[in-house]
């Protein structure tokens, strides 16, 4: 007895695992690619220094010199995040015995009931509050910024529907506690299947869910016809604080159900006003984490979006294996789950699995100080976000820092604190705990600045992980082989691009900021990690040499004007030798994390659609911002299913219904192209000079076959294909492209 007890002290809770031969390959690469860069800038720079140099050329060709050195700076960037990827694993069972898990904290944010369809957001709850945990220990928080009684009277019948489903979900060990996704669900029940009690139980609960979903539904339509004449809007409203709580249930329970224990669950609508600046989802969780911190104050919180469900019960305990290993322990302020999604098509053709993030980059962080954050799934430890507030002790104004309520500054200190939740029968929050939702209560404070997740940028995910780095903490990431979070991730062009321009908008604003990962990060951390933070803040910026390749070299061709050396010149292996090892990098990253050929043309085509169009709409943004001459806006993704969307999708048709902001620059490239590259090969057929022209035919057609679902898109004869406006506008900013560039260039 004894010695075994000694063992499960001894054993890890988790081991991390390196792959030498990945990382061999990786470095050989790094060494070869970096070689042929050098050469290659030899070679752009010797032609300033070459009395050939003929005047007209001088600006492409500076143009192109310039966009290379960006896309080189990218690139060595992004090698931090090859130099040393890990893997882990966690030993679940050799935590210790329930009584002494500690406390979880579950925070679900949701915006807008119409973009958000609240009975995904109540499935997302119930697969949270059916975590494999102890439901004492687990407080769930769900922050409506929408302010809608929708999502308040979902959360009462959530709460209804979850004492049947979670006893149930116990009983019979469930895997997927989301109820939507295991009634879709095709497989069958291993354990349980054949047993003819459990299918009359299952049977029950199934009717139990369509009598929720019905319920919600009526409600919804009630509110609808009521109309509003309150004048409540989700951006002009008080705090709204409701609580459910095991034992209010148990008074209120009238139908013949034994009581179960469950989670306690709480819903906070922040006060919004249209005059004070909101700061989104960081805003939201920030307005969360004072208010749990008063009724639960649990030292973990797990975060989740409101359109991520838990499709396995087991992250917490995996997530302790980490926050719980005494040696990982001190310095770990968070356990990041990669984001897997549950609406991704086989083939993928928006790449909306985001693979190399979760699969190269997060991996390679891991292996350094630790993954930034991704937004969602993660297990933060409390005491990481107040700032430096228990480095430096006590010698500050804690009011000055945390605000003025001396109940949240207690908390922080843990000793002789009981959180509102564990005072047996007081489940209504008081007034203090309404003004931690008020809109003042962060003015003159530390909140968004050192302390919780940080303001400034609507990717508060990135700015917060690199922050805690920077400070000291240390983060892990958490890859299991079976995924503990589906989402739903955007599967529609438009969505995608308006997406990512929100991102490219946001992560450039840190990368512009006093935070820029390059200065700021060295300072405080090793080189590596900075350079990974500064790949993900910077990548936006990829626009600007795709843009320039997308037009510069095709105008010269058509000119005749020859950038590239000649096949017989030794600097063509070199240039070639740099297209093709890029090339055949990404197409090995690709096949050993589990795509396939075709994936890797969808991510080069992803990667230049994007670049183009929503990183580049992302940097204007973000330089109108920094101008003053716009404000930060954060626009949800819509998660309401469209079926004819779904059936392009899955057909792996572009949908290209989307804004011709988005569309029109797309098109043009392509019909640019084509245009170039035919006129091109008809003046290199007459003059005969293959020879200095090679390189150039090459990039035009790489670009017309990368895209050619455009093309397709252009004759394609259904709802997503082009439509005869984007066409014509499209060849208008093809024939400003020749009329207009050509003289300037040339
Ligand atoms: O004012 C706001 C805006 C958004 N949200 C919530 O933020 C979450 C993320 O929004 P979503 O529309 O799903 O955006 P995505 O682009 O899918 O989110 C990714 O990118 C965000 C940063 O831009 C991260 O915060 C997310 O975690 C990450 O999944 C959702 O739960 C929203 O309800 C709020 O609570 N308040
Ligand atoms: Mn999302």
């Amino acid at each position: 007895m004894n010695s075994n007890m000694e063992e499960t002290t001894t054993l890890p809770l988790n081991i991390s695992d390196v792959n030498k031969p990945m990382i061999f390959t990786n470095r050989l690469h790094m060494l070869l690619h970096s070689i042929a860069l050098c050469f290659l800038f030899y070679y752009r720079l010797c032609y300033f220094f070459q009395s050939r140099a003929t005047p007209p050329l001088l600006l492409p060709w500076i143009l192109v010199f310039l966009s290379e050195i960006i896309l080189s700076f990218i690139w060595i960037l992004g090698q931090a995040y090859r130099w040393n990827p890990i893997s882990r694993t966690v030993f679940p069972q050799r935590l210790p015995e329930d009584q002494k898990l500690p406390h979880i904290d579950v925070f679900i944010c949701t915006a807008d009931p119409t973009k958000e369809p609240t009975i995904d957001v109540m499935n997302i709850l119930l697969s949270a509050m059916a975590l494999d945990y102890p439901p004492d220990k687990l407080h769930l928080y769900v922050s409506d910024d929408g302010g809608s009684a929708v999502t308040l009277n979902g959360m009462r019948v959530a709460w209804k529907f979850a004492r049947w489903w979670i006893p149930f979900c116990t009983r019979y060990r469930i895997r997927c506690r989301c109820p939507k996704a295991y009634f879709s669900s095709q497989e069958s029940d291993d354990d349980f299947g054949g047993d003819m009690e459990f299918v009359a139980h299952r049977k029950m609960i199934k009717e139990k869910y369509e009598v929720f979903k019905e319920d919600m539904l009526r409600f919804r339509e009630d509110e609808v016809h009521s109309g509003d004449a309150t004048g409540i809007t989700s951006q002009n409203h008080a705090s709204i604080i409701e609580v459910c709580f095991w034992q209010v249930i148990q008074e209120d329970s009238r139908d013949e159900i034994e009581p179960v224990n469950l989670p306690s669950l709480v819903y906070v609508s922040r006060e919004k006003k249209p005059s004070h600046p909101h700061h989104f989802k960081a805003g939201a969780l920030n307005a969360l984490y004072r208010i749990s911190a008063v009724m639960s104050n649990s030292p973990y919180i797990l975060v989740l979006d409101c359109d991520m469900f838990c499709s396995e019960p087991d992250s917490v305990r995996q997530a302790l294996c980490f926050h719980l290993d005494p040696k990982l322990s001190p310095s770990l302020a968070y356990v990041q789950f990669p984001q897997k999604f549950h609406n991704i098509s086989k083939n993928d053709i928006y790449d909306s699995q985001h693979r190399s993030a979760y699969k190269v980059l997060w991996q390679g962080m891991d292996g350094l100080k630790g993954p930034v954050l991704s937004g969602t799934g993660f297990y933060m430890k409390r005491e990481a976000l107040y700032g430096n507030y228990t480095i430096k002790g006590t010698e500050l104004e804690p009011q000055q820092q945390f605000g003025a309520s001396n109940k949240l500054i207690k908390s922080l200190k843990q000793q002789n604190f009981t959180p509102d939740l564990m005072n047996d029968g007081k489940a209504l929050p008081d007034e203090e705990t309404l003004l931690l939702a008020s809109c003042n209560y962060e003015t003159n404070t530390k909140w968004g600045q050192e302390i919780g997740f940080l303001y400034g940028t609507v990717c508060e995910d990135v700015h917060t992980g690199f922050m805690l780095n920077c400070n000291g903490w240390n983060s892990v990431f958490c890859d299991p082989s079976k995924p503990q979070f589906l989402g739903n991730s955007t599967t529609n062009l438009n969505e995608l691009l308006i997406q990512g321009t929100r991102w490219g908008s946001g992560l450039l604003d840190i990368g512009s900021s006093r935070f820029c990962p390059l200065i700021y990060g060295p300072q405080r951390m090793s080189l590596l990690q900075s350079l990974c933070v500064a790949e993900l803040t910077y990548f936006p910026l990829y626009c600007l040499p795709l843009w320039c390749f997308a037009i510069v070299p095709q105008l010269c061709l058509l000119y005749g004007f020859s950038l590239c050396p000649k096949v017989s010149d030794p600097f063509f292996f070199i240039f070639l030798f740099i297209f093709l090892s890029s090339l055949t990098k990404h197409l090995v990253e690709v096949l050993t994390t589990g795509g396939t050929f075709r994936k890797w043309i969808i991510e080069q085509r992803i990667w230049m659609m994007k670049s183009v169009t929503c990183h580049f709409y992302g940097l204007l943004d973000a330089t109108l911002k920094k101008l003053g001459l716009r404000e930060g806006s954060f626009m949800p993704t819509n998660k309401v299913e469209d079926h004819e969307q779904t059936m392009l999708y899955q057909m792996d048709k572009y949908d290209f219904r989307t804004s011709k902001m988005f569309l029109v620059p797309m098109v043009a490239i392509i019909i640019f192209n084509m245009s170039c590259f035919f006129g091109g090969i008809y003046r290199v057929a007459s003059v005969g000079n293959w020879n200095s022209m090679f390189m150039q035919l090459l990039l035009p057609c790489y670009v017309i076959v990368v895209n050619y679902p455009i093309i397709e898109g252009l004759i394609r004869k259904d709802k997503g294909s082009i439509s005869t406006s984007v066409i014509i506008l499209s060849n208008f900013l093809v024939i400003i492209i020749h009329f207009i560039l050509s003289p300037l260039l040339i």
